[in-house]
């Protein structure tokens, strides 16, 4: 994995950087044919060309791109021209271009900046299976827009999916409890919720999240169902009567690694619930509204 990262920066460097002119020009003008795959994936400032910052952190994003997290890179994981429909592959790092009219995230006040900071900070850590920059600016766009109170999350691991939620619950003055039973993990999830600042707005539960997370039973604004992936029908059952009406179900890993059957079944047959699935080039959000 670390080998195929270093054989394609090398590839950048010898191969992309030479078209510097030509792609500054595409990029300024917006002109021209279609951009270098590798430069849509890695040029995150948008300026035509690879910084030597780019470079380095192209490794980092390259490891993101493994959406099945089998430790190796396949065709659909990598980087793809946009000279067609596709736009550039999706479900990768903080700076990732989600389609061809996406920009990065760019902060709105410093407390946006710092949690943008160690989102990227985290992702140069272990990462097991957490949410790409896709995924994560949309759950917090949801968590905004819906006002979100009270999230729940089942699965913290490192916390990335959590700090953008964190985004959001700055603003809505709502919190995030989230549960996980792993302590290695959930000790590193907490160090990155304090490195960006937002410790206050999460309360993490340690242990079997079929048990810890229906001890509560205030309402829920957002249930985020991403822990182990046959378990996602028994969380619904569980946790559903907790979910106020109007409130949103998201289910991570829609499309990789495979979803579980019994969940999909539930969520798309029964009519108190309205489902779609989203951004499942990458490893897909099941995103459920329970009807009021
Ligand atoms: C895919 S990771 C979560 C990624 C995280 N939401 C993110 O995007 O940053 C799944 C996590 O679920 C946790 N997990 C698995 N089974 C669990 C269970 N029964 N109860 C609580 N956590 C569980 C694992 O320890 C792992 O950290």
């Amino acid at each position: 994995m670390i080998r195929t990262a270093i054989v394609i920066v090398t590839l950048i460097g010898t191969a992309v950087l030479p078209q510097r002119s030509s792609a500054q020009q595409t990029a300024r003008t917006g002109q021209g044919g279609p951009q270098n795959p590798l430069l849509q994936a890695f040029d995150t400032d948008h300026d035509g060309a690879l910084s030597a910052t780019e470079i380095d952190a192209a490794a980092t994003k390259l490891r993101e791109r493994d959406a099945n997290q089998d430790g190796k890179l396949t065709a659909d994981e990598l980087p793809r021209g946009t000279g067609g429909r596709g736009g550039a592959g999706r479900g990768a790092g903080v700076t990732e271009v989600d389609g061809e009219l996406s920009k990065p995230p760019l902060p709105l006040d410093d407390g946006e900046k710092r949690i943008l900071a160690a989102i990227e900070q985290a992702r140069g850590g272990e990462r097991y299976a957490n949410v790409s920059t896709a995924d994560g600016r949309l759950l917090r766009q949801l968590a905004e827009s819906l006002g979100a109170k009270r999230i729940v999350e089942l699965g913290t691991s490192t916390g990335e999916s959590g700090l953008w939620f964190s985004m959001a619950l700055r603003k809505t003055g709502g919190k995030l409890h989230t549960h996980d039973l792993d302590p290695g993990r959930i000790a590193v999830a907490r160090k990155n919720f304090k490195t960006a600042g937002v410790e206050d707005l999460v309360i993490i539960t340690e242990g079997d999240a079929h048990q810890t997370a229906p001890r509560n039973k205030d309402p829920i604004d957002i249930l985020f169902i991403d822990a182990e992936k046959e378990g996602y029908d028994a969380y619904l059952k569980e946790l559903l009567p907790y979910v106020r009406p109007g409130g949103l179900i998201i289910a991570h890993n829609m499309k990789r690694p495979a979803p579980n059957p019994r969940y999909v079944e539930a969520i798309t047959t029964r009519p108190d619930l309205d489902s779609s699935f989203v951004l499942m080039d990458g490893a897909g959000l099941g995103i459920t509204l329970k009807k009021r």
